[in-house]
């Protein structure tokens, strides 16, 4: 089965619709979550997404790569901007895995605002620290776009200093700190906008790459396997 980009003729398109779902699909697990249902209702989703999942299995497999190799060319503008990698988790906004950010640049620095929910719950009332790190691990990859360079996260070290709290807005800055080498060093810090309250840090180290390593990788990936019959599908 080849390995195919979203169809030029209908890719705005196709583009929105995927957002669309995104997001449903991201206030779906928040609504499932928080929410009591009947065992009829949830019966019923999930026969629905089985059937659309089972009507997606068969189709060729889709390249997320394209707008991965533009993203690295942009320069991002002072204040709030989005970016093209709809796909990426944290802050692709058509995907599943998505935080729902909103991104600016101050400066040099990078902040997204972001307002975790029910799913995002680890301990009671608080959010799951892997959350937490995982939106400090992509919105450090938005520095990188900053220096223009291309790295991997090495080492990611979060230090929580308070419990992280649902549907109150919270803000995620982070910045390039120094280099030493091909290791790029980046801190920051995430708060609460309401109270000003210092909820966690983050330090990271990110090792620079050959930018056209990204492109060898891209070629040499292989495709997924069929994943039609795992035991989940
Ligand atoms: C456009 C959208 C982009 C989206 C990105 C969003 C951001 C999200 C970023 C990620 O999640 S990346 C995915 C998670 N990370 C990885 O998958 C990285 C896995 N590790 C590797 O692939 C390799 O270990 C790595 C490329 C990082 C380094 O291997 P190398 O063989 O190129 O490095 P080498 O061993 O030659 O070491 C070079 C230097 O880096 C240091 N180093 C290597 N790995 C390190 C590490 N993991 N942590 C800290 N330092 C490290 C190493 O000690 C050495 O330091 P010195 O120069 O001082 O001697």
């Amino acid at each position: 089965m080849t390995e195919t980009a979203d169809p030029p003729p209908s890719s705005d398109d196709v583009r929105e619709s995927r957002q669309r779902a995104g997001r449903a699909i991201r206030d779906l697990s928040h609504a499932f979550i928080g929410r009591h249902a009947s065992v009829e209702q949830i019966d019923r989703l999930s026969e629905v997404l089985e059937g659309i999942t089972a009507e997606l299995w068969p189709q060729d497999h889709r390249s997320r790569f394209d707008a991965f190799d533009r993203e690295r060319d942009i320069d991002y503008p002072q204040g709030r901007f989005t970016h093209d990698f709809d796909d990426r988790p944290v802050s692709g906004t058509a995907s599943p895995y998505g935080l729902d950010l909103e991104l600016h640049r101050v400066g040099d620095e990078i902040e997204a605002l972001v307002t975790l929910r029910s799913a995002h719950e680890g301990a009671p009332g608080r959010s799951h620290g892997g959350v937490v790190a995982a939106l400090f691990d992509d919105v450090f990859g938005f520095v990188l776009g900053v220096i223009k360079q291309s790295a991997f996260t090495g080492e990611l070290t979060i230090r929580y200093h308070a419990a992280t709290p649902l549907f109150s807005e919270l803000a995620c800055r982070v910045r390039f700190d120094h280099q030493d080498g091909r290791k790029i060093y980046l801190v920051g810090e995430l708060t609460e906008r309401s109270s000003g309250n210092l909820i966690a840090t983050a330090k990271a180290t990110f090792i620079a790459v050959d930018p056209e390593m990204f492109a060898r990788l891209t070629a040499e990936r292989p495709p997924p396997p069929d994943e039609s019959s795992s035991p989940t599908a």
